[in-house]
């Protein structure tokens, strides 16, 4: 097999990100010193000011004995720098080694700290808090960077017998825990996918596009975009995941409404498993049996490797419209997206936020954004005395409309139609535009609370019609409950992110501040709650956030005991000695009968102080 070399002035993305946070090393909040505001640092605009956010944080998360009278000041709660973090050296093998070098070239083999570091974890908080603290008690021992299809398949032969464990990687965005290595007992690679970055080919008959799958979103979009189409998935992790980390654990985007979720634009793909490399046809559909793709969407790489995928495409939008609307409550809200979906005239996104995340969408914005225009004084007058809103229980909602003008121009007019009969408030484009310039600012927030002595996390979920609002209130109120029969401040909202004819995604956002050495506490009682809940209401335990470890705990309750047996025999099958992604997905044997604790809980339990 041909060798093929790296462009020498190319620098690998793990290199490029946040290491100890979320996304652009050159996108951040900060204090402005001294006069204390909150800002939004990005590579096109130095300092944003943000003026509401502070005052924001110090309402929703002050301490009960905090002095309302005193200034609020941020605690300061910084990273270590990472030439302070200690890692364990990697683990030695020449025999597997050498055989790799003889088909890989030597940039190609990894092993220095940050290129370890940056391949231990995803971004949940769990993950942030241990590498800011240098917690980190198994990194892989080698990072492997593969160009090709070819290449993959020698690297996963060559790991088969050699008894190596491989883990592959895109962006490593997951938050369940879904890339990290848990034991050192063996020989640990991870492979990074993001080399393999080209659109193949695009079938402008057929409307589909061969992709290989370590390409990132914008990369992506704007290799197809020049072709005339588009993927249109668009998670709100879009600009730092991949194709195949889509595919592997079942993402879903901002416009899965109208585009579909991952699943329903994947037509065929290849994967490499350690016994044989799995094809698929390509098609509109078949239905000759199973539907094989199904049992590698989701797999998170504890099956084998996704290295190329076909998927459908469409043209470039000619229209994309996004609005801006207010409801007097979540009820209303909630009325008008059923009748929407009844109605079959289904916008390309529907997103509700509730109360709670309203007030954030309004604290988070810049000064003279052009929502904090719509929310001028005359406005609010309107609304409170003309319309009885009551700004307490008052809704944002962002709708879109994309497709050829004439469609948008039918759309939208039924929409609204529906929109206005439920009583919302128009607030024109400009919110839809903020949204959409803005829509991937928001994990940067919770790097700003982590470097403050404050944590946030998301539990999210698919709920039916019937137990959306129910759901909505008991985990809200759960929530809250614990935290503050604990004195402990907290903070809890939710928005609908994804509509279907028989449910939707809640999403839920709650936060905290850190308590000495209590952090990693608070997060695993926090998550147990909501995971419970949502249970609790039929909900899926992840609508679009997978499995990794962290929901492992719950597998056996939320799946049938024989679907955990179907598991097993596939993954004897293709994965024999258990070499991909070990422990992820669903739980071991022992794990199910209590003859060992689950990763979750083990690793938790120490609680790190910051
Ligand atoms: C701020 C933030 C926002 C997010 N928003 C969304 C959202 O809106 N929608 C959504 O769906 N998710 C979202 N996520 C979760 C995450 O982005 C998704 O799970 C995403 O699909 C992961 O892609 P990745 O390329 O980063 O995969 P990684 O995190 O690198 O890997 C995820 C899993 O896929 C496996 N994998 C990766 N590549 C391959 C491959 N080629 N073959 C086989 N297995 C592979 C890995 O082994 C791992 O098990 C968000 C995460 C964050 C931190």
């Amino acid at each position: 097999m041909e060798k093929k070399e790296f462009p020498q002035n190319q620098v690998d993305l793990y290199q490029q990100i946040k290491w100890n946070g979320w996304g652009d090393t050159r996108k951040f909040l900060h204090q402005v010193k001294p006069e204390g505001f909150v800002a939004l640092t990005t590579p096109s605009v130095s300092a944003q000011p943000l003026p509401s956010l502070k005052g924001f944080i110090k309402k929703e998360l002050s301490l009960p004995t905090d002095d309302p009278n005193k200034p609020f000041e941020l605690e300061e709660t910084p990273s270590l720098r990472i030439e302070d973090i200690k890692i364990h050296a990697p683990k030695q093998y020449p025999e597997f080694v050498k055989e790799l070098k003889a088909f890989f070239s030597a940039d190609q083999l990894k092993d220095d700290k940050l290129a370890r570091i940056t391949h231990t974890f995803g971004k949940s908080i769990r993950d942030l808090i241990r590498v800011r603290i240098g917690l980190i008690k198994y990194a892989p021992d080698l990072i492997v960077l593969p160009h090709s299809h070819e290449e993959v398949e020698k690297l996963v032969q060559l790991a088969q017998k050699w008894n190596v464990v491989i883990i592959p990687m895109g962006g490593g965005s997951n938050i369940v825990g879904a890339i990290e290595p848990v034991s050192d007992d063996r020989f640990t690679v991870s492979i990074d996918m993001r080399r393999m970055n080209k659109v193949l080919w695009v079938d402008r008959k057929e409307m589909t596009a061969c992709i290989q799958v370590g390409v990132m979103g914008p990369h992506l979009e704007e290799q197809l975009n020049k072709q005339g189409v588009s993927l249109g998935h668009d998670p709100d992790s879009f600009e730092f995941s991949t194709l195949g980390g889509w595919l592997a654990t079942c993402s879903s985007g901002h416009q899965s409404d109208k585009y579909g979720d991952i699943e329903d634009m994947a037509v065929s793909f290849r994967t490499v498993t350690p016994t044989g490399t799995l094809e698929l046809r390509n098609g509109a559909r078949a239905g000759a049996g199973i539907n094989y793709k199904h049992i590698i969407l989701g797999s998170e790489g504890t099956l084998g490797i996704i290295t190329e995928a076909v998927m459908k495409v469409h043209a470039v939008p000619q229209a994309a419209e996004y609005y801006g609307f207010l409801f007097p409550s979540f009820n209303h809200a909630v009325a008008a997206l059923q009748q929407i979906r009844s109605s079959e005239i289904i916008p390309t996104m529907i997103r509700i936020y509730d109360p709670e995340e309203t007030a954030l969408s309004f604290a988070s914005k810049p000064s003279k954004g052009p929502i904090a225009e719509f929310m001028s004084a005359a406005v609010k007058k309107y609304l409170h005395y003309v319309r009885s809103f009551d700004f307490k229980s008052v809704c944002l909602s962002i709708i879109g409309f994309e497709g050829p003008k004439k469609v948008v121009d039918f759309h939208r007019n039924s929409v609204f139609d529906i929109l206005s009969k439920n009583g919302a408030f128009g607030l024109g484009s400009a919110p839809g535009k903020t949204w959409a310039e803005k829509r991937y600012d928001l994990p940067y927030i919770r790097d700003f609370l982590l470097d403050h002595n404050m944590w946030v996390d998301v539990a999210e979920t698919t709920v039916s019609y019937t137990n959306l609002v129910p759901l909505w209130k008991e985990a809200k109120q759960a929530f809250q409950q614990h935290f503050r029969s604990q004195g402990i401040p907290s903070w809890i909202c939710a928005h609908i992110s994804h509509t279907y004819s028989n449910g939707v995604c809640l999403y839920f956002i709650f936060a905290s501040k850190q308590n000495s050495d209590k952090d990693m506490k608070q997060y695993i009682e926090a998550k147990g709650l909501m995971t419970d809940i949502i249970l609790k209401y039929g909900g899926a335990l992840s609508h679009h956030h997978a499995v990794g470890y962290e929901h492992v705990p719950w597998m056996t309750r939320y799946v049938s005991k024989g679907w955990i047996q179907v598991y097993r025999k596939l993954k004897e099958t293709f994965d024999p000695k258990d070499i991909c992604n070990p422990r992820k997905l669903i739980p071991t044997i022992k794990e199910e009968n209590n003859q060992e604790p689950y990763l979750f809980n083990v690793i938790n339990i120490k609680n790190p102080k910051l």
